[in-house]
This record gives C-alpha cells, structure tokens and sequence, in this order.
C-alpha cells in the first residue's frame, strides 16, 4: 500500500470520530487577509512557510518546535502565509497546534492535512484556518468538486495540489486560483523540481491564477529554478524546520521575479 493510500485509509477513521463530535464554532475567528491577493502579481516569489515536526520521508525533522513560536518566526520574517500540518499519526502535528497559531498570527493560515470530508473542512476553519489543501490524489470521482464547493460556501480559500498534467486540468475545470504543484512523489517520495516544469509547460499564466511550487526547496537556487517556472510562491517545511536563522532562510528565499514564463 503506498503512503498515500496508508494516510487516506487513517482520515477515515478520524472522519468517522470527527462526525460524532461537532467541531466548535468558530463565531470570532480572525478575519485574514486572501493568500491569492498576498501572491497574485507579487514581484518576489512569497514564501508558505510550514510548521513540520516530522514526515513519513524523513522520519523526525522537529520534534520539540513550539508552533507559536516558529509561526511567529515565519510571520515576522516576511512569510505570506503559514501552513501547519495537523495531522498527527504520519506529520505529529495537531489542531491543538493549528488553533494555538491562529491565535498568535495575522497573516493567511493553511490548514496542511488529508481532507476526504466536508467535515475536517468544519475542523480547519473552527481551528482558524484561512486556506485548506486539496490533493487531487486524494479525490476520486466527484469528491474534488464536492469539498472544492463545500470549501468557497464556507469561505475559505483553496490550495489544489496537482502530480501532473491531467490532474493540473482538473484543477482548471475546479477554476482553481491556487494551484499547488507538489515536487515530490507521494508514492516514492523522490522530490524532482522538473515536476514543476512539466506543470509550468502546460499552466495558463494569463488568466488570474498562481502556480506555487511545493516540497523540496532546500537553497535560493531550487527558489530561482521555480522562479523562472512561473511559481509565485513555494511552501517551505523542512529546510525552514531544520534552520538556525529561519528569518535570514525566509528572505534569501524571496528573489525577484524576472520575466514572465515560456
Ligand atoms: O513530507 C512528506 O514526507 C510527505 C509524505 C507524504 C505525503 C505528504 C508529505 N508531505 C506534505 C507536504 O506537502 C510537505 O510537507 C510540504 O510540501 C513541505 O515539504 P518540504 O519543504 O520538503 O518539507
């Protein structure tokens, strides 16, 4: 079974505890500014910056980051948005987390987990998320379309993450804004920043969308390789995770955009 599959086969588990107990109000939660505004025509390349203290690649990365810390770190070194993971059996990351850094931050917030139902969608944004992922990957049939319209009634934002072409046009149909390509492969875990490419070759520049390259960044080089794809942002976890000047990390990160892409 791949990591994947093993992931999904978990959230319905914690979907079915989820439905009987009703997530919280979420009557006061901030409002937050639109990560689509933050990245949409930007001159530099913005950085999604990810609370991550462990992943089924690389084992423990962080074990002991405070979330509200490191999120606070991210936010005032310039970060547009950050991510932090909740799920706990392959990520250890928690709502508690998600909740404690909705609190101490300002800026757009993505709620990083495996959403299969409309019901982890209520959890995200009673814990204060601004923005939820939706992995295609994870979507048959006409789940997609279903949470993607579930996600905009609930006014939240939507990050697609796209593998490939095919899934990168079930994105556009969605009239995805947010399109995440993630660089590395769910089933094999190799990170490969030509997945970018591939999904740059074919991604509609001209309209009002921002391609965000995902996964595997580690120096300001694989930052100017998506750059010159059209990225607009990359999400950052690990090499973010693992640095002993995050906010120095962060702003060599944000180089300028040069010409438009192909
Ligand atoms: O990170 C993993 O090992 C992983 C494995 C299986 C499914 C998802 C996984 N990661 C989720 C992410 O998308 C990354 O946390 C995110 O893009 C940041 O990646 P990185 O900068 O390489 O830590």
């Amino acid at each position: 079974m791949t990591i994947l599959a093993r992931i999904l086969k978990e959230k319905e588990n914690e979907v079915q505890q989820l439905l009987q107990n009703t997530p919280a109000s979420n009557e006061g939660l901030k409002i937050r500014p639109s990560l689509f505004d933050a990245l949409y025509q930007n001159e530099r390349l913005q950085i999604i910056a990810e609370m991550k203290r462990a992943s089924p690649s690389k084992g423990l990365i962080n074990e002991g980051a405070n979330p509200v810390v490191q999120a606070s770190i991210y936010e005032k070194a310039g970060a547009a948005c950050i991510s932090v993971l909740t799920d706990t059996p392959f990520f250890k990351g928690t709502f508690a987390d998600l909740k404690a850094v909705a609190e101490a931050v300002q800026i757009p917030l993505l709620c990083k987990d495996f959403m299969i139902h409309e019901v982890q969608i209520d959890q995200a944004k009673a814990s204060g998320a601004s923005v939820i992922l939706l992995i295609v990957a994870a979507l048959p049939g006409e789940r997609l379309q279903v949470l993607y319209k579930y996600a905009i009634e609930s006014k939240l934002e939507i990050l697609v993450e796209v593998h490939n072409v095919d899934e990168l046009q079930q994105a556009l149909k969605l009239d995805a804004k947010l399109i995440g390509v993630n660089n590395r492969d769910l089933k094999t875990f190799e990170v490969d920043l030509a997945r970018t490419a591939e999904i740059s070759a074919n991604f509609p520049f001209h309209e009002e969308r921002v391609l965000i390259s995902e996964s595997g960044m580690q120096t300001v080089e694989d930052a100017e390789v998506v750059t010159k794809f059209g990225a607009s942002a990359i999400l950052v976890g690990e090499t973010l995770m693992r640095s002993g000047e995050v906010a120095q990390t962060i702003a060599d990160f944000k180089v300028k955009k040069g010409v438009e892409p192909r």
